[in-house]
């Protein structure tokens, strides 16, 4: 008897769990972020004796490179890289990156250089085994509420990309940010290049909005295109040109990220493929 309630129990799941996940929106996407959530924290059960062979270090970070690729796969969403050769291919230096979802992992692991680590917030290193992981491949952790420890991890990391060529990507808008736009930028990534007289790399990925919307509750395949920029170089700059080289490369990537993730007006007809209606808006909404 108990069987069969459970049997039956089973059975209506199979049904209103597809059923619902066609029909509810918000549930479809309830269940993609959770499966990229949980899968994440499953293969890094995988990853961690793997790379704890090594200890702590930042070589593992190819290990989670490797392991997280296919993700894209899963979601149906196609990264289309332009600028490979932007990246110097010896030398130590700064990537900095537009951040608007825990989607960007995929972006950021399609063309994650050797020896790059990542800055996180540290909250990141008690997500479970995702942080353990995350720790073993030399993810750099920061706290955000208290600055003054942020800034000497940072000192320290500039040292670091020195004596162990280690590169690092940081996310400058320090939060997430779902509003098709780009936030002010912390100024934490340029005074690490300024300090340690390394160039800064922009990377820009475009927007999600055709494909990814925390409040529409969307999330569909699409494409999102990563550009890498050229190089800036902070030679000879002190900390108080910090502010203007922040600026600057907030705007140069501003633009692009307008540039790529730019659509036709409808309202222009269909030879309006350049006109960037969404991209003019979303830099009045910056300003
Ligand atoms: C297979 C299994 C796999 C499982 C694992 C899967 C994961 C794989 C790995 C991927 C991991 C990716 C993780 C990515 C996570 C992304 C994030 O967590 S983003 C959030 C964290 N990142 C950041 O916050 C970076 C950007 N922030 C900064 O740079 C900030 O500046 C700060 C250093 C944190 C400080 O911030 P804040 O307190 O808000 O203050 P500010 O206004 O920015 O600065 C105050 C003041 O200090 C000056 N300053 C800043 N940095 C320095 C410095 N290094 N040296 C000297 N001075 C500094 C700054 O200029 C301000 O002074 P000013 O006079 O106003 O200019
Ligand atoms: C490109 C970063 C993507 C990291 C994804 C790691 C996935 C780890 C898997 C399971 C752990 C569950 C915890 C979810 C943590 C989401 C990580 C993330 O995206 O960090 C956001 C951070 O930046 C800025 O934080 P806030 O937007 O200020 O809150």
């Amino acid at each position: 008897m108990d069987l069969s309630v459970a049997q039956g129990l089973l059975i209506c799941l199979l049904i209103l769990v597809p059923l619902l996940y066609e029909w509810s929106p918000s549930f479809k996407f309830f269940c993609k972020m959770a499966f990229f959530y949980s899968w994440i924290l499953a293969l890094a059960v995988l990853a961690i004796p793997i790379c704890a062979v090594r200890g702590r270090n930042v070589e593992n970070m190819k290990v989670l490179q490797f392991m997280l690729l296919h993700i894209k796969y899963l979601y149906g969403i196609k990264i289309d890289v332009k600028g490979w050769e932007n990246f110097p291919l010896k030398e130590p230096y700064v990537v900095v990156s537009n951040h608007q979802s825990s989607v960007d992992l995929l972006g950021m692991m399609e063309v994650l250089p050797s020896r790059c680590v990542p800055i996180a917030k540290r909250e990141l290193m008690y997500a479970g085994t995702a942080g353990l992981a995350c720790w073993l491949a030399g993810v750099i952790f920061i706290n955000r509420k208290k600055t003054d420890d942020a800034i000497s991890v940072m000192s320290e990391t500039a040292q670091t990309m020195l004596k162990e060529d280690v590169r690092v990507w940081v996310f400058p808008e320090g939060t997430r940010n779902h509003d098709g736009s780009m936030l002010p930028f912390k100024r934490g990534a340029f005074h690490l290049a300024v300090q340690a007289r390394v160039p800064i790399i922009p990377v820009v990925m475009s927007s999600y909005k055709d494909f990814y919307n925390i409040k529409e509750n969307k999330f569909t395949t699409g494409t999102c295109v990563v550009r890498i920029l050229p190089r800036i170089d902070t030679k000879g700059l002190t900390p108080d040109d910090v502010a203007d080289l922040a600026d600057h490369t907030r705007q140069t990537m501003l633009s692009t990220f307008l540039q790529l993730s730019s659509t036709p007006c409808p309202a222009s007809g269909e030879h309006a493929g350049h006109t960037p209606c969404s991209a003019e808006r979303e830099t009045h909404d910056v300003q």
